[in-house]
């Protein structure tokens, strides 16, 4: 008997490992049975960050960082499938991202599909976002149409925000309208710093940011990324975000510490993010965070202090945790791939059209 149950697996620009959910779209609802989350291993972190630029028989290393993904994945389904009350329709799996460069045609989400098709037994669905791409779009951001299917609410203004290595925005306008866009770095800068200078993977509620102090010529160096100043449609990944930007923006600043760094690069996230949704200029009833920067403590009060008088909440307010927002809405981009339903919004990625978006691998 065909269900519709999913599993929704993403691996986002942070490289810390798979997020899963096991879902249930019955009825039109949107109900998360069950949550799980490996972690990379960390020779395939290490690999994978490597591959994010050119290197070295690539081929080969992304062929077999492909394979290493599939176990990863193959891990998160079976810690899953114990919670399901019935026979799971599909895995619907978002891949890892090692280039995007949309503006020359493509972007690459590694993945071994195919294998995990054969380890889990279950029916697989990869690849969401090059059909976007072939269609004129940036083939990201994606969860807008599943934050305004999960969070929307008619008449009322509302705005999403991904906070993961990439920050994002969805504007759920009151007239049912839905815009977005990738706002530039989320934590991946922050994260690079503290392992930098810490050894940590990240800044624990934002502990060391709020240690130190906002360095304003810095802020306004940082600011000056032409990124920043695009018009929509647009998105962002490592390609441009990533130790070589930092540093050569830092290179006037040698004499700044290193935790008011941290202060200033987690302002810059606050900072672009408020901006954006200015940009839209619509007045919000809120704004919900999702996504690890959820529990960055020091972001969120900078981002509040950015949009004064704006309530800022995390999506658990909306029933839904924050590090599981992505994954959800990959299994519900999976759900409405086998519905043959579009997953795009051509007003947020620029695409021609509405477009089914993934490719099925079958059990
Ligand atoms: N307790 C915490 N305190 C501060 N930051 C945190 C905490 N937990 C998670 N994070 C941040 O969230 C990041 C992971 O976020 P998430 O899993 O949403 O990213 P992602 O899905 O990999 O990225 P993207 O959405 O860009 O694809 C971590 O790398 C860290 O920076
Ligand atoms: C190319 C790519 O992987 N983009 C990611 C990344 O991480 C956040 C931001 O940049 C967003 O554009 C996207 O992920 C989310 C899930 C999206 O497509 O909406």
């Amino acid at each position: 008997m065909t269900t519709n149950l999913f599993i929704g697996l993403m691996s986002g620009t942070s490289l810390d490992g798979v997020d899963g959910v096991l879902a249930d779209f019955s009825q039109g609802a949107i109900r998360t049975i069950a949550a799980a989350f490996t972690p990379f291993p960390a020779d395939l972190r290490d690999e994978l960050m490597a591959l994010q630029a050119a290197s070295h028989n690539e081929l080969e290393r992304e062929a077999l960082a492909a394979n290493a993904l599939a176990l990863a994945y193959a891990d998160c389904v079976r810690a899953l499938l114990p919670s399901s009350p019935g026979k799971v329709a599909a895995v619907a799996v978002h891949g890892q991202t090692i280039r995007h460069r949309p503006e020359l045609g493509f972007t690459r989400q590694t993945n071994n599909p195919a294998l995990l098709a054969e380890l889990t037994g279950l029916d697989v669905i990869a690849d969401f976002r090059s059909r976007d791409v072939a269609a004129g779009g940036q083939g990201a951001p994606l969860v807008p149409a599943f934050h305004a299917a999960a969070f929307g609410a008619p008449g009322t203004a509302r705005v999403v925000v991904n906070i993961g290595g990439i920050g994002n925005i969805s504007v759920l306008h009151g007239d049912g309208r839905v815009t977005g866009f990738d706002t530039g770095p989320g934590n991946v800068l922050m994260d690079l710093w503290i392992a930098r200078h810490q050894g940590r993977a990240y800044d624990e509620d934002g502990a060391w940011a709020a240690s130190g102090t906002v360095h304003r010529p810095l802020l306004a160096a940082l600011l000056d990324e032409p990124y920043f100043a695009l018009p929509a449609p647009k998105s962002t990944g490592r390609d441009l975000f990533h130790a070589a930007w930092l540093d050569a923006r830092l290179a006037a600043f040698h004499d700044v510490a290193p935790a008011d760094v941290q202060a200033t690069l987690t302002r810059l996230t606050a900072v672009t993010i408020a901006r954006a949704i200015r940009d839209e200029g619509i007045a919000p009833d809120a704004v919900y965070i999702c996504g690890g920067g959820a529990y960055n403590g020091a972001l969120l009060r900078a981002i509040s202090v950015e949009l004064d008088g704006v309530m800022v909440a995390s999506t658990a307010e909306l029933n839904v945790a924050p590090n599981r927002v992505e994954a959800l809405a990959f299994a519900w981009l999976g759900w409405r791939f086998t519905q043959r339903e579009p997953g795009n919004l051509p007003a947020v990625t620029g695409a021609r059209g509405l477009r089914v978006l993934g490719a099925l691998y079958p059990a």
